[in-house]
Formats: structure tokens, sequence, C-alpha cells
């Protein structure tokens, strides 16, 4: 019996069936007389065709069968056609017949060839032709695709009809995922597989079962897609194995290779003792009786003699004391708390222990927990010592891993510490069993109530200690807590705090509790007071070593102040570091001034970095790094770098706006003059800050105003014209680049919502733009911008001289001895009419100067 049917979506001629237009219409071809004959000749439409049927699959000669069954096909309105000569169809045409060779029951044929003209047979296949295995099939009754096949049924008629596409669909994942694993291309996160580990080997044992137990059994042949289909099935097993095998086994190489890791970090560095210069002189550090290899370390970073801060708090923190510790910035507090720790961990006998966490460092900011870290490191580079940081901005699972590597020492923020450490069971336990908590910068860690994760933190590692005893009340006391801590194998914690700004107030509270007294009621939240309350000290009595100045500030710090309206604060602050080149840290206190002041300055050809707490982490190391690299470089910052970062040589701080607290001016100020070095504080004050100056000067200078900084005014008309063309140029490629800005957001925007974007309607740009003539306007300004920049450029190469003189006519200068400076032989490039002193000594002989004038 010979079938045709209409063609429901096919162009017989050309098989390339026409493509959908945008809309998802399609073109209607022209049909040819013989083709319109061929369509008239077919009669019916079919029916909706079942959900099962693959419209997709390729034409082949002999077609496979698929469900469904004949009662389908039947419902076919069919009649007999005998293909027209003309019209040739090739076997993937047929593919296009509406899978009508996907129906089960039915066979598609193909006679002559396209010489001779092809026909095509659909052929209702009798249940004669069936093959063994499919005779059960008959037994059973055809499958119902609706319906799951009982178990007895699976394993009679296993093929792609019965087979779960869903479960294929994971299967296939799972291959590809176990063909990954096994070439180790991607790291292998352990999933819960087991349900489709489940599945597949149900199936397999499935199939397994028909060939493997044939006494139990009913004897089945496989057809080939059945073996295929087996075979295919303990190819993934096999590999599903393999990759589970793989996976545990990456993960026990993950773990050796972290603590490898761990080690080959510690050893990396570790320098050679060779490297020691055993002749440097550490005799003042032998009264702490210091493990030698701590010694090496200051022998080779030539830390002769202790600062007074290590000096007072080294013999404390040995007896076990807590201690609340203030000295002036950058007089060496890191190793005061950092010996102390090393020293423990070195004292330490049982192998257990040393694999242990035995200090918590918490500080204010990321930038200063990693140079905490590297402090330490460098001191204990000829140890055994683990020490991390974990801070925020920064690979969170790098630091996971490096928590697996049982780190002795860890220096945190607090916010990413607890993120990581609340997560598991085991960091908390071992946050439990430190011996050391140190806050450093304490009393910014509570400002504003930022850090609530603190109070977490603090919970955790207070839990399970013995009960405060005040210390010495009883020697016996002591013996047994001695007794009990090596018992319970947990050792006393020891809470130190440090911090340049120790506030008076909480001097008079510390003092308070040395008589063992508690203060009336509760701290009020947020004060120095208050942490030290929840701190709970081990001893109700903790040793304070204040040695701050009334000052506050470093001793070698020279302070002065510039008096100035608002806006020529550029013009001096471009003054200052054209006169006294040498890396230099800007304070403001706003991240727009630095998003101005950084783009004026680089037109002016300063070396300015910007760096502030909404940068991304990764570039604010990476400022930080820059400016570290280049002794000309200025940093303009906000109060992010304000506390306790340690740069070397910075040789001035500009206070570009008046800090909003003494305290802050202190740890500003403290960026200079560092470990005993010289340094500049200069305040720009304009006539809106005199009161926040006068209360500095009331707190920190006990009413003594700063000196004024001796500025050489005769070159000020010049540079002031150099920073209003700088000003008018950035402000214009502001306002381009904001419309721009805004322009490309409400694209993304529009796109990531799938609306359309019409420039015409939603462009700012265009918006702004009402009228022809604006269109130019943009390019105008891009054309003046240019222009400007050009003459800016031009200015800047020129010698700054003073008002009135000309490098033509020296001689006729204003300035009579101008032609002796121009002489001079140190003189200063930029600027030729200029001194090269320091700022540093400019200020001293002005306050020398002062003092003669008086006293005459
Ligand atoms: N004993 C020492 N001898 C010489 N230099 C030292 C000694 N101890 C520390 N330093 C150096 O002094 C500098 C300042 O140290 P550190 O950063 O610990 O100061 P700080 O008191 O914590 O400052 P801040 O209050 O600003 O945080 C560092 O460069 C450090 O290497």
């Amino acid at each position: 019996m010979v079938w045709n049917v209409k063609d429901i979506d096919l162009d017989p001629i050309d098989s390339t069936k026409p493509k959908a237009t945008k809309k998802g219409k399609k073109k209607q071809p022209q049909l040819s007389a013989d083709e319109e004959a061929w369509n008239k000749l077919s009669l019916g439409v079919p029916p909706p065709l079942p959900e099962t049927l693959d419209p997709s699959a390729e034409g082949s000669k002999k077609r496979k069968r698929t469900k469904p069954n004949i009662e389908d096909v039947q419902a076919f309105a069919w009649s007999e056609v005998q293909n027209p000569s003309s019209l040739l169809l090739t076997s993937d045409d047929a593919g296009g017949f509406v899978c009508l060779e996907e129906l089960s029951d039915v066979d598609v044929e193909y006679e002559g060839d396209e010489a001779t003209g092809q026909i095509i047979k659909f052929k209702k296949v009798t249940p004669k032709k069936k093959s063994k295995a499919n005779k059960s099939d008959k037994k059973l009754g055809p499958a119902n695709p609706e319906k799951p096949l009982s178990i007895e049924e699976t394993k009679a008629f296993y093929d792609l009809d019965t087979f779960d596409e869903n479960l294929a669909t994971k299967q296939n994942a799972e291959e590809q995922n176990a063909e990954e694993q096994t070439e180790g291309d991607q790291d292998i996160e352990m999933q819960d597989n087991s349900e489709i580990d489940g599945q597949i080997e149900e199936n397999v044992e499935s199939v397994s079962a028909d060939v493997e137990e044939p006494s139990e059994q009913p004897e089945v042949k496989l057809s080939a897609k059945e073996r295929k289909k087996k075979e295919k099935l303990e190819k993934a097993k096999e590999k599903r194995k393999a990759a589970k095998e793989a996976a545990k086994e990456k993960k026990q190489t993950e773990q050796t290779a972290d603590e490898q890791e761990g080690d080959e970090e510690v050893k990396s560095n570790r320098i050679s003792v060779t490297e020691v210069d055993q002749d440097f002189d550490t005799s003042k550090w032998d009264q702490f009786k210091l493990h030698e290899d701590i010694i090496n370390g200051l022998k080779y970073h030539k830390f002769g003699s202790p600062t007074p801060i290590q000096e007072k708090t080294l013999p404390l923190a040995n007896e076990g004391r807590d201690i609340i510790g203030a000295a002036e910035t950058g007089s060496g507090k890191t190793l005061a708390f950092g010996i102390p720790i090393a020293q423990y961990i070195a004292s330490l006998e049982n192998e257990d222990d040393k694999h242990k966490l035995a200090a918590l460092i918490l500080t204010p900011t990321r930038e200063l927990a990693i140079q905490v870290k590297n402090h330490i490191q460098n001191i204990t580079c000829f140890m055994d010592i683990r020490t991390i940081a974990v801070v925020g901005g920064m690979s969170a699972q790098k630091q996971i891993r490096q928590l697996k590597q049982k780190p002795n020492i860890i220096v945190a923020t607090p916010g990413r510490l607890w993120e990581l450490f609340s997560e598991t069971d085991e960091h908390l336990n071992s946050l439990k069993q430190i011996k050391f908590l140190v806050l450093d910068e304490a009393d910014r860690m509570i400002e504003g109530g930022h850090f609530q994760e603190l109070d977490e933190i603090l919970k955790v590692v207070q839990q399970d200690r013995k009960e405060n005893v005040p210390q010495a009340e009883d020697e016996a006391e002591n013996e047994t807590e001695a007794e009990a801590e090596v018992e319970s194998n947990i050792p006393k914690l020891q809470t130190l705090v440090f911090t340049a700004t120790l506030s008076t107030s909480l001097r008079f509270d510390v003092k308070k509790r040395k008589g063992g007294k508690k203060s009336k009621g509760k701290a009020s939240e947020g004060t120095m007071e208050d942490l030290i309350e929840r701190l709970e000290l081990k001893n109700k009595d903790p040793a304070i070593v204040d040695i701050t100045t009334s000052t506050a500030v470093a001793s070698k710090l020279v302070e002065a102040k510039i008096d100035c309206l608002n806006t020529e604060k550029d013009v001096f602050l471009y003054y200052f570091v054209t006169r006294y080149p040498g890396r230099t840290i800007v304070f403001v206190n706003s991240i727009d001034s630095i998003r101005r002041l950084v783009p004026v300055s680089k037109l002016l050809g300063m070396e300015v970095i910007g760096l502030h707490a909404q940068m991304q982490q990764k570039q604010r190391l990476k400022n930080l790094d820059r400016f570290k690299a280049n002794n000309k470089a200025i940093l303009v910052a906000s109060d992010v770098a304000a506390r306790g970062l340690d740069i070397p040589l910075v040789e001035h701080v500009i206070h570009y706006q008046i800090p909003r607290s003494g305290e802050i001016y202190v740890h500003r100020s403290g960026r200079t003059a560092r470990a005993n070095q010289d340094g500049v504080s200069l305040m720009l004050c304009s006539p809106e800050e005199l009161s926040l100056y006068k209360k500095l000067v009331l707190k920190l200078r006990k009413g003594e105003p700063y000196p004024d900084f001796p500025v050489d005014y005769s070159i000020q008309r010049e540079m002031k014209k150099r920073v209003e063309l700088a000003t008018k140029i950035d402000k214009q490629e502001h306002r381009l680049q904001k419309i721009s800005h805004d322009d490309d957001w409400m694209k993304r925007m529009a796109n990531e919502l799938d609306i359309e974007y019409d420039e015409d309607e939603h462009s700012i740009k265009k918006q702004k733009r009402k009228h022809a003539e604006d269109d130019d306007e943009e390019e105008k300004t891009k054309q003046r911008i240019r222009g400007w920049k050009a003459e800016l450029k031009h200015m800047c190469a020129q010698p700054l001289l003073p008002h009135g003189a000309s490098m033509k006519y020296i001689t006729g200068s204003t300035m009579q001895d101008l032609v002796q400076r121009l002489l001079n032989e140190d003189r200063n490039e930029k600027l030729p009419g200029s001194a090269t002193s320091k700022a540093v000594d400019d200020v001293k002989s002005k306050a020398k100067n002062n003092k003669k004038g008086q006293t005459a």
C-alpha cells in the first residue's frame, strides 16, 4: 500500500524552509504549476501529532519505529497519490514530511532515484515483521508514554521511548561532568549527586539483570539500540565512579596541598639565618629573654633597641597581664603586641598547640590589617608561624583555604572575620581557645557603632573562659588556675588594646576600675568605656601604658597652617607640592573632593593618586603600592588612610579640609614623622572652618595657635592662572562625561530590562540638545577643551618666576635678589627663583625668626 499525505510545512522543491522574519511570519514561496497540482492531489489535513513525535529526526532509508500506535496513524485522512515526475525529493526532503516516519507502525521507503523521480512510500508495518524483543511488546501492549512503564515492561522494552528524558539530561550532564573531572580542568565541587547515581545505577542494573542473571529472568535479546544504551549507561556509571574517586583523591591532595602551600608560604617567608648580621647589637632586647628566632628577626630588620611603648609593654605582656596601651603614631605599637604573641608561640612545646590559632588581631581597616600581618611576618621570618589576613574586599575563597592551613595568627577586620567564622563550628571553636585578643586602633573600632560583628566576635572569644578574678588576689588561687588551664588545654585569654589616642574619659574610667569598682550603671554604647566593659578583661586591673604627650602627635612632627579662602585651597596645594616635592598625603573630608582634586591635579602635571573607601579593594591596594613606589607621589585620600598606615618616608601631610576631631587630626598627621623621622603636618584653613580649628587648638595645643606656614606669594599669581584653567577644563570634561555616562546607564538599563532604547526619545544628550545648533555645541566644547589643554600644557612647561620677573630681562626684575636666586646652585627646576629648602626646615626657621623677633 502506498501512502501519501499533504505537505504541511515544506516547500517540496526547495527543502530549505523559508526563514521566519523578525516578526515571526514566514515568506510564502511562489509555487510552480506542478507544485500546485501536487498540493491539490494531497487530501486531508492530518490531526495534531502526538507530543512524543520528534520532528527533528533525520531522514533515513529505513526509518525507525516510534510511538504512537496505529490508531493514531489511522486517524489521518490518507489518500493514495503518485508523486509527480517533476517533483524530485531527496531523502532530506522526506525528513520534512511531518515526521510520519516517526510514527509507530509506519515505515518510510523511497523508490527510484533523483534521475527517475523518487516515490515516497509510507508503509503500515505488519506485526510479522516485529523482532523477538518486540513480541513481548505486543504481548504487553504498546507503551503508553504518559504512564511510566512497570519494571517488567522496562526490562523487556528498554529503549529511547521508555527512557526518562529528565534522567537522560541529568545523566548527560553527569557524563560531561565526569569527563571534566577526570580531565582535571575544573575544581571539583562535591555536589550531592546521589539521586542521579541511584537512578543511573538502577537503570544499569535493570538492564544488566536481563543479561547477567538469565536464570532468574526470561531470556531477553537486546536490540542494538538497547545494547548501545546499556553500554552508555555502564560507561556513565564507570565514569561517575572514576570521577567520585578522582574527586576524593583531589580533595585529599588539595588538603595536603593546602597544608603544603601553607608550609611553603612559611618557608618562603623564612630567610636564611646566614643572612643575618650576627654582629648587629640587640643587647637592649636581652632583658625580655626573647626566643632566638625573634632576636634574629630583630637583627635582620635592624631594630637595635625597643621603642618606649615596646619597652614598657613587653614585660607586662610576658607576665600575662591585660594591657591598654597608648603611644604616639609610628611609635612601634604593632611589635608591642606582635613580639609577645611570637614569644608565646615559640614557647609552645606540644605539637598540637603549635598548629592552633593562638592570636586574633582586629583592626578597623583592611589596609591596616594587611600591614600588621606583613609586619608580624617580617619579625617572625625565622619561625614556623603562620600569619594570615582575613579582610573584606578580597577573595573569600582564598581566605577560606588559608584558614584550613591552621594559621597561628589571624589579623582581621571584624566584618569579614565574622562572615567566615560564623559559618562553621570548627572556626568558632578555634576562637574560643585563642590566647591573645588584640584590638588595634581600638577607639576607631567602636566609632559610630560600625562594628556589630565585633560584639559577636567578643562574645565567642570570651565564651567558656574562666570567671575573671583579680590578679594576685591569692597566689594559691593563681596556681590552681594554672593547673586548670593545663587540664582544660584552653589558655587564659590575654587582651591587649592599643591606640594612639587614648581619650581622657577612658583614662578616668579605667582608673576607677583599678580600685576594683565597677562604673555605675551601664556604660553608654559605642564609647571606649563600653568597649572595655564588654572586653571582660581577664584581670580586672589591666595594665595601662599611656605614653602619649599632651599634644598627642609624634615628637618630631612639625605643624603649621595656611589661612586661605576655600577657593584658594587648590592654588596653595599646587604651590606647596611644587615648591616642596616629596611623598605627600592630602587628606580631604569627602569622597567628592577626591573625585575633583585628582583630575585637576593631574591636569596640572602632579603625580597624584586617589584613595577612598568606595574604591574596589584591589584598586585601593594597588594605589597604595603605587604611592609607596614613587617618592614624589601625592596621595589624595579620605580618612580611610588616616589610621595605622605605615608608609615609609611620607614627608608631608596636608589637611585640605580641617579634620572633624582631634583624634582624626592626630592619626592623619601620624602618617608622617614616623619612627623618629621628620615630617610636616599642614592645615589649609578657610574662614568657614575656624570653629573646628579653634577646637583643635584648645584640645591639642592648650590654646596656642598653629604657626603660619611661610609662603612665597610672588609666584602665586602665575599659579592661580594655571589652577583656574585646569579647573575650567575639568568642569567641562565632567559635564560631557556625565551626560554620556547617564546615557550609557540608560542604554544598559533598557537592555537589561529588554526595553527598546530609542536614542531620539531617551537620550539625555539629545534631549539637552533641543536645537540643531546645540548639536554643534558639544563638538565646540570638545574643541575648546583641546585648546585649553594645549594652553595649560604650554603654561606648565614654563618655569614659575616671581610675579613681575622675566627670564629675558632678569636684571629688570622687580625682585631685587632674583639674579642671586637664579645663580644659586641648588636652584629648583620648576621654580628657578626659589630655594630648595625642605618644608620642615622652612617652618622651623620661621619659628626661630619669630622667637628672635619676639625677644628683640
Ligand atoms: N624597635 C624598633 N626599632 C626601629 N623601628 C621600629 C621598631 N619597632 C617598630 N619600628 C618601625 O616603626 C614604624 C612604625 O611602627 P608601627 O606601624 O608599629 O607604629 P604604630 O605605633 O602602630 O603607628 P600607628 O599609631 O600610626 O598605627 C614601622 O615602620 C616599624 O617597622
